[in-house]
């Protein structure tokens, strides 16, 4: 009999070096479940992009990622779009783990291991951007920059306030982008301050910012932020803690597939949280594109979701 391989691809330096702690633990508990396990630890930015495609050229059949969303964003980058996948299992073990609190991954290491064990699988669309590839959020605007600038400490400890308190204090530096965004067969031209393309429903530490977003039917949540000014700023924040900023004027929200954004000068692209190249840049959503090992809530409310589409169509 073939046994099943398991490549765990782990970020020694990220969070509080808690998968290189805990790499042994690991390996025990997949092989404790039939895998014959391994593991790679990445030694610098783009190595867990090379280690992934190592493990797609070599067949392995689960592929790890333990870390951070950079982790998550560059194991997937290895993966998208060969013509064969692993499965992807995340260990939510960096300091932002975005993702993973979206799928309701806990960031318990004993907890999370047991969701990997469970082995429960769902398909989920991710992103792909001038030849990149996210799974949780796309975006640009100055706005968007300042998640490079918020430290990881400071993001620990107040969780969304960091961004508040960056976002606050650079906005009186920011000026609107004129833009313009074509998403599915509708259009938008203007001034704005951010745009934001979500696959996901938790975005910078704002679980109600893009509610309606799924990370398996298909399309993306689309948020433009027009022009605003402080006080505009800071009544639409504390709105969206509420996921009430969608009623806005100054907000525009939808539900797209495929997302143009142009702009007549330089806005960069921050992609899954990292500086991402700049525009113009076309967003796809690849529906169903990778099978990810998630806790069993998530996977029968995928499931729901799923029935309830197809009674709509009855
Ligand atoms: N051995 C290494 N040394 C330094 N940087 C690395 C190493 N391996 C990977 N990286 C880089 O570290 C980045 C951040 O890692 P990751 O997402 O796992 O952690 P994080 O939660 O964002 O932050 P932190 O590192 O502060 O915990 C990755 O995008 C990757 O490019």
């Amino acid at each position: 009999m073939n046994m099943k391989r398991a490549r765990i691809i782990y970020n020694p330096t990220s969070g509080r070096e808690l998968a290189k702690k805990n790499i042994a633990y690991i390996l025990d508990r997949l092989e404790d479940v039939g895998y014959e396990a391994s593991a790679y630890a990445t030694k610098h930015e783009g190595d867990a992009t090379a280690g992934a495609r190592k493990a797609v050229d070599r067949k392995f059949d689960l592929v790890v990622a333990a870390g951070g969303d950079g982790t998550i964003n560059e194991v997937i980058n290895g993966l998208a779009e060969q013509n064969y996948r692993p499965k992807l299992g995340i260990l939510p073990l960096g300091t932002t783990n975005d993702f993973a609190r979206a799928i309701g991954i806990p960031r318990d290491i004993v907890k999370a291991c047991d969701v990997l064990c469970e082995g429960h699988e769902m398909p989920i669309d991710i992103g792909k951007v001038n030849d990149r590839y996210f799974v949780n959020i796309a975006g640009g605007g100055k706005l968007t920059e300042l998640t490079y600038d918020v430290p990881s400490k400071l993001k620990t400890m107040l969780g969304q306030m960091a961004y508040f308190i960056k976002g606050i204090e650079m906005l009186p530096s920011i000026r609107p982008i004129k833009v313009r965004i074509d998403y599915d067969d509708r259009s938008f031209e203007g001034d704005i301050m951010l745009f934001l393309v979500s696959n996901s429903n938790s975005v910078g530490g704002f679980e109600k910012l893009a509610p309606e977003a799924k990370m398996n039917d298909g399309l993306f949540d689309l948020i433009i932020l027009k022009a605003s000014n402080l006080a505009e700023f800071i009544r639409l924040a504390s709105m969206a803690t509420r996921g009430e900023h969608m009623k806005d004027p100054k907000v525009i929200y939808a539900q797209a597939s495929r997302i143009k954004v142009e702009s007549e000068e330089k806005m960069q692209l921050n992609i899954d949280g990292e500086y991402g190249g700049d525009l113009p840049g076309e967003i796809v959503n690849l529906y169903h594109h990778l099978h990810l090992i998630v806790p069993k809530e998530a996977k029968e409310a995928h499931e729901l979701d799923v029935q309830q589409a197809v009674k709509q169509l009855q």
